[in-house]
């Protein structure tokens, strides 16, 4: 079966710095990718060129056969979603917020209406329609963000970190909403983390990224059973503190 994404040759770079490097790369249909490594690896990079917010220096990225590297277009941009460790909230309600991206779609009102009401329902965060985004917590804000995100029904959701300022229990209670979420909707989803624990939870495949490579990808409790030489120091650094 044709992969939802393939890169081929990528290269990313900031002046003569290379920040990502990615030979040959494919994303499954319904695949839910973790990518970890350590700070400065090329993981928000990673996500930016993926998503088509940064533009590669050379190499191409392939939507199913379309090659759409230099694809601006709203139509292609429009199958992703991301969402960032810091909710980016609009200064207004969380209706608000979830449904802009709707209305830019120009879509009739109760539609939006509709679409809106689900997703705060999944999300629970229902009884916060009317609140401002301002008055929201941590938590709040970042299920606000992730509505906002699969309202647009993308075909690739890319999730940057997205849990890591929330203390624990709230974090563990938005795992498993997400889990439940994807798992529903079987959205094709590239997830970004420092945590092996968030990652064996959420991510079926898991790629360890250091130094703008990709050092190792495979079926999650494969790559941590049989780490690699290259990605070996790293993944047992995190096992040696969590299994
Ligand atoms: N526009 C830029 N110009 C120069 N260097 C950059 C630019 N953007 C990123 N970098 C550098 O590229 C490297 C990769 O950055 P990136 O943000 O992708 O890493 P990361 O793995 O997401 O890091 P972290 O875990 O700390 O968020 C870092 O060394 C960063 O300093």
């Amino acid at each position: 079966m044709t992969p939802l994404i393939t890169v081929k040759n990528l290269e990313v770079k900031a002046g003569k710095k290379n920040l990502l490097s990615l030979p040959h790369f494919e994303i499954q249909d319904g695949e839910i990718l973790g990518i970890m490594g350590p700070n400065g690896a090329g993981k928000s990079t990673f996500i930016k060129a993926l998503s088509l917010l940064e533009k590669p220096a050379q190499g191409a990225i392939f939507f199913k056969d379309q090659d759409i590297t230099d694809d601006l277009s709203l139509k292609m941009r429009r199958k992703f979603a991301v969402a960032m460790q810091q909710p980016l909230l609009l200064d207004t309600t969380v209706f608000q917020n979830v449904s802009i991206g709707l209305k830019l779609r120009n879509l009739p009102r109760q539609e939006v209406k509709q679409k809106v009401a689900y997703w705060l329902e999944k999300f629970q965060i229902g009884h916060l329609a009317k609140k401002h985004a301002a008055h929201l917590s941590g938590g709040e804000a970042q299920r606000v963000n992730l509505a906002r995100a699969m309202v647009l029904e993308p075909e690739v959701l890319f999730l940057d970190e997205p849990f890591s300022a929330l203390d624990f229990p709230t974090k563990v209670q938005l795992l498993k909403d997400i889990k439940s979420i994807i798992g529903q909707t079987k959205t094709t989803t590239v997830f970004v983390s420092h945590d092996l624990m968030e990652l064996r939870y959420l991510a079926g495949t898991l790629a360890i990224l250091m130094d703008g490579e990709l050092k190792q990808t495979g079926p999650t409790e494969e790559v941590l059973s049989f780490p690699n030489p290259s990605a070996s120091a790293f993944v047992n650094e995190w096992k040696s503190i969590l299994l």
